[in-house]
């Protein structure tokens, strides 16, 4: 009677059965840090005075965060910890260009049924989608990581979603997610495990999976997962690193509370200033003009999302500046070959190199203070996309639509 968490706490503590709120010591199998926070855990690494790290093979590190480099400070840090990269031999290392962590290690086949993956950045749940047990940790932990390739964890509770019934038309993914974050509230699954079932959720494509997992943070989850099926291993065909074993809940598993959600009746969410679970619906929200739209990130800046922007903005000109962000190189490639890039370029978007982009604030699209941006992110806290301005979170459909108007706009308007 266990739940998909416990399962693959069990296996990669090596103990058998541990159940929640046991404290295990357990063995991660993939870590990742970024250019934001390697510098950090590299740093405290160093003053541990060990000389290698446990095992380069699985640690990954994707410089997204500020690429290109936006002031020399970030290029001397980002310099330093190349070099690190190179002295401790570690090959899984993606560098400016190659996209988001996040969609990076799905892609290179890390992310796998079962696993333990750990990684220096709150987003780290995205992994979930493919039934791994993802969580973040901070910088410090992470040099911890970097030592022994062991951490310590109290094995979470579970929570269980149930999601029945067909997304209208123009309403995505991202409407759901939003739904179940205003729904439960930011603090509403803190340190739990969040497991997603139901048809809605078999449906899902492995982006749209992608989506909910990567924001089962925003209400305070240690992970977010998808049980995986024949979606995720078609996925991974071709790409996983190793072989994996698929860990699934067994029946009388144990959840800590139950919510279940339809999706027939559903209309685009909108997360307002400046909380991520000021969640309305797109219909109730009055006429509020726009300054800047951005469609990309870990949670929205996939294949998926570009055609869903593209296919609104076709044969449309913008009327506020729109910046596309592709989540990696692979999605950008992809959207070059579909014509999907130049539908975009065509209706006024400016394409930036994949990577994070303006997300947090440090670059490519900050916003001034009294501006308001409409974003396809995950987080629309005060200051975060620059020291004021206001953020509105959306699905890539109706942040196009928007940024046709110059106003919150519903897709299905256009
Ligand atoms: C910079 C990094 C530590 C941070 C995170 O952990 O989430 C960032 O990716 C974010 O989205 O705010
Ligand atoms: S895209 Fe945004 S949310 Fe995702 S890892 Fe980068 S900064 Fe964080």
């Amino acid at each position: 009677m266990s739940t998909i968490s416990e399962k693959i706490f069990s296996r990669a503590a090596g103990t058998e059965e541990v159940k929640a709120n046991e404290f295990v010591i357990a063995n991660v199998d993939y870590a990742m840090a970024h250019d934001g926070t390697s510098i950090l855990a590299v740093r405290s690494f160093r003053e541990m005075e060990i000389k290698n790290v446990w095992n380069p093979d699985r640690i990954v590190i994707p410089f997204d965060h500020l690429t290109p480099a936006n002031t020399d400070t970030t290029a001397a840090l980002q310099h330093d910890t190349r070099e690190w990269i190179k002295q401790q031999n570690i090959k899984n290392f993606f560098d400016v260009g190659e996209g988001i962590c996040h969609q990076l290690l799905p892609e290179k086949g890390f992310t796998l049924p079962g696993k333990l993956v750990v990684g220096a950045d709150s987003h780290t749940c995205t992994y979930g989608a493919f039934g791994a047990f993802g969580t973040g940790v901070g910088a410090t932990d992470m040099s911890e990581i970097f030592a022994s390739g062991k951490l310590w964890f109290r094995v979470p509770e579970s929570i269980k979603i149930t999601v029945r019934g067909k997304l209208p038309r123009h309403v995505f993914a991202k409407d759901l997610t939003l739904k179940i974050i205003g729904t439960l509230g930011v603090a509403g699954a803190t340190y739990k495990a969040a497991e997603f079932y139901g048809d809605t959720i078999e449906d899902l494509t492995i982006s749209g999976r992608m989506t909910l997992c990567n924001m089962a943070i925003e209400m305070g989850a240690k992970a977010g997962i998808v049980p995986p099926d024949k979606k995720t291993f078609d996925y991974l065909e071709g790409r996983s690193v190793e072989e994996y074993e698929p860990l699934y809940a067994d029946e009388d598993a144990s959840y800590t509370k139950q919510y279940n959600f339809y999706a027939d009746e559903l209309e685009p969410q909108i997360a307002c200033p400046h909380n991520v679970d000021n969640v309305h619906n797109i219909s109730d929200i009055p006429a509020t003009r726009i300054d800047q739209a951005f469609i990309g990130t870990c949670t929205n800046g996939r294949l998926e999302d570009l055609e869903a922007a593209a296919s609104i903005l076709g044969g449309e000109k913008v009327a506020v500046r729109t910046i596309v962000v592709p989540a990696s190189r692979e999605v950008l490639l992809e959207a070059v070959r579909k014509g999907v890039i130049e539908t975009l370029l065509e209706a006024g978007v400016t394409v930036g190199p994949p990577g994070c982009g303006p997300c947090l604030g440090g670059h490519m699209g900050v916003i001034g203070k009294d501006e308001v941006c409409i974003s396809t992110a995950n987080r629309n806290f005060k200051g975060r996309m620059g020291t004021g301005g206001s953020i509105y979170l959306a699905s890539p459909a109706t942040a196009a639509a928007s940024a046709i108007t110059g106003e919150i706009t519903n897709p299905a308007d256009i």
